[in-house]
């Protein structure tokens, strides 16, 4: 049945079918691997992760795309209100078409969608971050809170013969794993993305742990690669990697079927990593990325370790 939507300057919406796939469109062009990992999933959970990420997405442009000069705190006062208005059923774009038909499927708590934008509000106004803890919130806001709204869609097992938590018969909801799965995905972004971030004035990486290992801000803009920011790497990937073992530990708690589509976005993401490793940490003229057989490999593992741990 075709259904549309009026939009509040009455211009006619797509239709609940056309806005998912426009959000499939997006979630393709934009993340080949997340993309990937919802390929896995049973199709009504696949569409609501699309929906989400067009929204994700839109909200990133908003301070980092095309038309990012014009953006003003203001203008993300705007989006936020847009947000509330999503909330009670009112669509503005075609994508959000999709998005307020996920919102009648799914228990979406509000309040990450409220952060995420606090996060790109943190990028309108800062370009450094002196302490982890600092880029902790960071990564919290605009990554941490994706692992929040995929948990409510992939949702968690409750069945008393598979469910992980059965001894103690109690639902356990793996939040923080979630959450370390968002961080440890946004930690490694910023490190694969040194280079094209330096370009842009911006750096994420600590300024007291440059320090700690006698790297200047100077040196990170100029690119230079030599034994101190290797190290300095090597300690930023293994932080990323107490995050990803961190998160490891919830997927079990995770509906069956969202088990295998997050082990190998969880894979995919940290080898990632690994590529920054091959590449001697030079993150400056290279872009680390998983080579496609790799990828491929990934994916019958991710399945075992869906099944078994
Ligand atoms: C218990 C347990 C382990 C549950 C799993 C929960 C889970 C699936 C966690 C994963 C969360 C996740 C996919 C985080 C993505 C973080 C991310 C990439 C954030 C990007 C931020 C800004 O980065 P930057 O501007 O530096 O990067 P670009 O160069 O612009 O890319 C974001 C851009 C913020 C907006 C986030 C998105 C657009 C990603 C949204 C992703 C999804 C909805 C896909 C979720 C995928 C699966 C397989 C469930
Ligand atoms: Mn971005």
């Amino acid at each position: 049945m075709l259904q549309l939507y009026k939009s509040p300057c009455m211009r006619m919406l797509a239709s609940i079918e056309d806005a998912y796939e426009i959000c499939r469109q997006i979630t393709a062009q934009y993340a080949k691997t997340f993309y990937l990992g919802t390929l896995l999933m049973p199709e009504a959970k696949r569409r609501a992760i699309w929906a989400i990420y067009a929204w994700c997405r839109r909200t990133d442009e908003l301070v980092d795309g095309a038309e990012a000069t014009s953006t003003t705190p203001e203008t993300l006062d705007r989006w936020e209100e847009q947000l509330e208005a999503l909330f009670a059923g009112q669509a503005f774009e075609d994508s959000d078409v999709a998005l307020v038909d996920t919102l009648t499927r799914f228990q979406l708590d509000i309040q990450p969608f409220r952060d995420m934008i606090a996060g790109q509000r943190m990028d309108l106004y800062r370009n450094r971050y002196e302490t982890f803890e600092q880029l902790n919130l960071y990564c919290y806001r605009v990554a941490g809170t994706v692992g929040l709204m995929s948990t409510t869609i992939m949702g968690v097992d409750t069945s008393p013969y598979t469910a992980a938590w059965n001894k103690s018969q109690e639902i356990y909801l793996p939040t923080s794993e979630a959450i370390a799965l968002g961080i440890a995905n946004q930690l490694t972004n910023i490190l694969r993305d040194v280079g094209e971030d330096a370009r842009r004035g911006r750096i994420y990486l600590p300024l007291e742990e440059l320090a700690l290992f006698n790297y200047t801000e100077e040196d990170l803009l100029k690119g230079v690669v030599d034994e101190r920011w290797c190290e300095l790497m090597g300690f930023q990937i293994q932080r990323a990697r107490k995050y990803y073992a961190e998160a490891e530990k919830g997927i079990k708690y995770l509906s069956p079927d969202a088990r295998w589509p997050v082990w190998a976005a969880l894979m995919l993401y940290r080898g990632i990593l690994d590529a920054i490793e091959r590449n001697q940490y030079d993150v400056f003229s290279q872009r680390a990325y998983v080579p496609t057989p790799k990828k491929l490999l990934c994916l019958p593992l991710a399945a075992l370790k869906g099944q078994v741990l």
